[in-house]
């Protein structure tokens, strides 16, 4: 198993305080800061933008893993660069010409992400699956932090790993929504390289030790 990395989702952070936020996980042994936007529209739910991750960029000494949750994504790509984003999903849903985004993605300098819906096959993946540099397996539906974890995801882990594998791909999987220490290890065994955690961390009493430990069980 290599080394698993964890992304706080600062949907779940304090708006309020955000810098302090940033600079708790700047300090702990998180790697990434996973980035949610929202555009009422793909999610029933309207989080941040641009102004609010110029902001974040400004002060986050780690990778910025943006995840799209809107429709048109195309639009906007070449602003996400412009922001120092360095990975960014958007989702198989949300996109008619996914083969055509990627690559618009790369142009940029960016890592190329697709996101699934937890009800999307990932079979849906296997004519472009080498394009990709990261896929992130839904583990909720959309639109909000705080929700349960979809037992089905460590089937989709592991059917997503055998398809990387069969098509000597280099993708990363990353799961997203529900993550706790009550799934973490499983998720990892299954093929996991990236576990996003917005709930889990932020509203525990001590964001930093429950990153720590998280990465204790992970070793
Ligand atoms: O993309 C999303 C939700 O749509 C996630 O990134 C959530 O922000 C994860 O939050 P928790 O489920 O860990 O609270
Ligand atoms: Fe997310």
């Amino acid at each position: 198993m290599s080394k698993t990395l964890i992304a706080p989702s600062i949907l779940a952070a304090d708006f309020a305080n955000l810098q302090h936020d940033i600079e708790m996980v700047n300090q702990s042994e998180a790697d990434w800061f996973h980035l949610d936007v929202m555009d009422g529209v793909f999610v029933p739910n309207i989080s941040f933008g641009m102004p609010v991750i110029k902001s974040i960029s400004k002060h986050a000494k780690k990778t910025l893993d943006v995840h799209l949750m809107i429709v048109n994504p195309d639009q906007y790509i070449k602003t996400f660069a412009d922001l120092g984003v360095n990975v960014l999903t958007v989702h198989y849903e949300a996109c008619t010409h996914l083969h055509r985004t990627l690559q618009a993605i790369k142009a940029e300098g960016m890592q190329a992400g697709v996101a699934l819906n937890p009800h999307t096959n990932v079979d849906l993946l296997k004519d472009t699956i080498k394009d990709i540099d990261l896929v992130c397996l839904m583990s909720v539906n959309p639109g909000f932090g705080g929700q349960s974890f979809i037992e089905n995801t460590f089937d989709k882990v592991r059917q997503l790993k055998a398809l990387i594998n069969e098509k000597g791909a280099s993708t990363k999987i990353e799961i997203d929504g529900g993550v706790t220490n009550k799934n973490a290890k499983q998720l990892a065994e299954a093929g996991a390289d990236v576990l996003v955690a917005g709930s889990y961390v932020f509203k525990a009493d001590n964001p930093t030790e429950t990153i720590k430990g998280m990465k204790e069980l992970l070793k």
